[in-house]
């Protein structure tokens, strides 16, 4: 049984591959392949392997051998799930490999917001705390965040580890109800919290439904002092009109981990805001990455691939 690992790369190169290699004994690894290298590659594979290499309608109808998709991360945005139900293949993604890891990233962006750290560090890099009148900097108004009410969309396994950090930190939290079942949903409606929210943090799946979630009119309810924080998938937020709010003072701060579209060879209009005095930290979708969780995305993966291969021939 032929089984192909797309992109190893996107691991590192510190991760004990074994718990897989054990499992199949035609295991090809690539450690990365090009859209226009998928076809060659999967041509007669059972299992494919993937991060995030992109496995969409047209590859799948042109693979009929393959049975099983495993996909080496939480999100799989980046595979069609109806053309996958639609040929019976099977698809197993990993979950909770790394939740401590991406939710102290979370915090570490939420606390970095709330200190107004990247206007600070950049005046104290220009020299102005030697040009003070005062002791210290104070220009930029930080945010206490006992006391205040963290939002959460997505009550998975991140968005409720960030909700117990953000009450260990005081705060009150509230997790919205999924938008479109509003009316199944004993939680409040994301539109009716959105006002009230002085840290909102999206941790929910991209998919149709949440891709422009966070929106300019949802962002014109929101209070001008209030952080967004983006850890889930870029696309959730409308990144441009995020930008703007940020740079009209209609935001308090933002940060993201995932743009639209990664790695962000074309640029992005977030990438080159970094350069002005705004509240903004961009992070390289690394918030999963601490060595622990990396290695837990292999062990739990040879899982999956343990329970279908049981499955499949007993
Ligand atoms: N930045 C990173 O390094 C990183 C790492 C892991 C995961 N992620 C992203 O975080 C997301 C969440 O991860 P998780 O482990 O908490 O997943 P999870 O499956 O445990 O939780 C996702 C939650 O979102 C909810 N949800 C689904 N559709 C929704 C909608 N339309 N509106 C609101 N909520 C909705 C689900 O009901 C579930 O409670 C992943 O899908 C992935 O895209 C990012
Ligand atoms: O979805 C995930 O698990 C992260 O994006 C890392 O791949």
């Amino acid at each position: 049984m032929k089984a192909v690992f797309l992109d190893a790369a996107s691991l590192g190169d510190d991760v004990d591959l074994a718990p897989i290699r054990t499992l199949v004994d035609d295991l090809v690894i690539h450690q990365l392949t090009a859209m226009d290298e998928r076809l060659d590659r999967l041509e007669g594979a059972t299992i494919a392997l993937t991060n995030k290499v992109v496995i969409d309608a047209e590859l799948i109808d042109a693979l009929p051998d393959l049975k099983l998709i495993c996909v080496l991360a939480t999100g799989t945005n980046n595979l069609d799930m109806v053309a996958a139900e639609r040929r019976g293949i099977i698809v197993r993604n990993v979950s909770a490999y790394g939740t401590a890891s991406v939710a102290q990233h979370t915090l570490m962006l939420t606390l970095a917001l709330a200190a107004r750290l990247p206007l600070y560090q950049t005046d104290v890099r220009d020299g102005a705390w030697q040009r003070s009148d005062i002791f210290c900097l104070l220009d930029h108004r930080t945010l206490q965040l006992a006391g205040k009410h963290l939002v959460i969309v997505g009550s998975g396994e991140l968005g409720s580890a960030v909700a117990r950090l953000g009450e260990t930190f005081g705060m009150r939290v509230s997790f919205a109800a999924r938008p479109g079942n509003e009316a199944n949903d004993a939680r409040p409606s994301l539109t009716s919290l959105l006002g009230d929210a002085d840290v909102l943090s999206l941790h929910c799946p991209l998919t149709e439904a949440t891709r422009g979630l966070i929106d300019r009119e949802a962002l014109a309810t929101m209070k001008k002092e209030a952080l967004l924080i983006n850890c889930a998938r870029g696309g959730i937020i409308d990144e441009d009109a995020a930008l703007a709010a940020l740079r009209d003072r209609r935001l308090g701060g933002l940060a993201v981990d995932s743009l639209p579209v990664e790695p962000p060879r074309e640029g992005h209009p977030l990438l080159d805001a970094l350069h002005e005095p705004l509240n903004l930290i961009v992070t390289p979708h690394n918030a999963w990455i601490t060595p622990e969780a990396r290695q837990r995305v292999v062990d739990l993966t040879a899982d999956n691939l343990r329970t279908w291969l049981t499955e499949e021939h007993g």
